[in-house]
């Protein structure tokens, strides 16, 4: 029962377009992928992340997904190579989840919907500030990696999810330092690639989506830690945060390339 994803927004993602156009554009995110489409280019190069620990700053609870933010003032975290030009400043990373294990990943791959997606948030600093970065076709870089329920979770995600009591409502926010996100990287580097948008509104479709094959595993207490996120400030009723997805949008003709054969 994949319950309608819940957002901060007034509306649905079905009625974004009516304050956001660009929502109904031909280059939305997330999409569903299928093998079958995917066009494998031995052209792409593979992608290395270099990551300060020292730029991890705060984690914080906007309501809408735990975040947590990275000192981006200068070329001190960067993403490079892949289908990218130049090198890519981290500045966020967050999830999307669902309400059971069975749903919560933005991107549906061959008809799977895994737990959670992980979107690791970066963007082309030849544009000057992020700002300036939103309205370029190349200025944003998300790494997406997928999260499934296994028995041999990454010790990794403890450190996200150990925050996770000290921001359990919207507007907390914890001091984060020392943290390397790349300690989340799956093994494989193979990765899909497309042009998208961020799946929130305004939807600006300036987004080069690198999502990585390989799943990583998370416990299943470590997903009822994620649901255990209120959508409210402290003091209000409970509004449990789940289900903070986008529903795929039309590929409209869009190639997805692979890395891999
Ligand atoms: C402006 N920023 C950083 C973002 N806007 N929307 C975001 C979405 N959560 S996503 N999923 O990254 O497109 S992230
Ligand atoms: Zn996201």
């Amino acid at each position: 029962t994949n319950k309608t994803p819940q957002f901060k927004y007034p509306k649905g993602p079905e009625r974004w377009h009516e304050n956001y156009p660009l929502a109904k554009g031909d280059k939305q995110s997330p999409i569903e992928i299928n093998s079958k489409d995917v066009k494998h280019d031995s052209s792409l190069s593979s992608w290395h992340a270099s990551y300060d620990p020292g730029a991890a700053k705060t984690i914080l609870n906007n309501g809408r997904t735990c975040r947590v933010v990275f000192d981006d003032t200068f070329d001190r975290s960067v993403l490079r190579g892949g289908p990218l030009t130049g090198a890519y400043r981290l500045r966020q990373l967050h999830l999307h989840w669902g309400s059971s294990d069975d749903h919560g990943s933005e991107h549906v791959i061959d008809g799977v919907k895994y737990a959670a997606e992980l979107h690791m948030v970066h963007w082309n600093p030849k544009h000057g500030n992020f700002a300036g970065a939103l309205k370029q076709p190349d200025g944003v870089a998300v790494v997406g990696i997928f999260l499934k329920v296994g028995n041999t979770p990454k010790p990794e995600m403890k450190r996200i999810l150990e925050e996770i009591d000290n921001i359990k409502t919207k507007g907390k926010e914890a001091p984060f330092q020392h943290f390397d996100p790349s300690i989340l990287f799956p093994k494989s580097r193979d990765y899909w690639t497309y042009h998208g948008s961020f799946t929130t509104p305004p939807c600006e479709e300036c987004i080069t989506w690198i999502l990585l094959r390989e799943p990583i595993e998370v416990s299943a207490d470590q997903m009822a830690k994620l649901r255990s996120l209120s959508k409210n400030p402290e003091n209000e009723p409970v509004i449990p945060l789940v289900d903070n997805w986008r529903p795929p949008q039309p590929v409209k003709g869009r190639i997805v390339r692979a890395s891999f054969k």
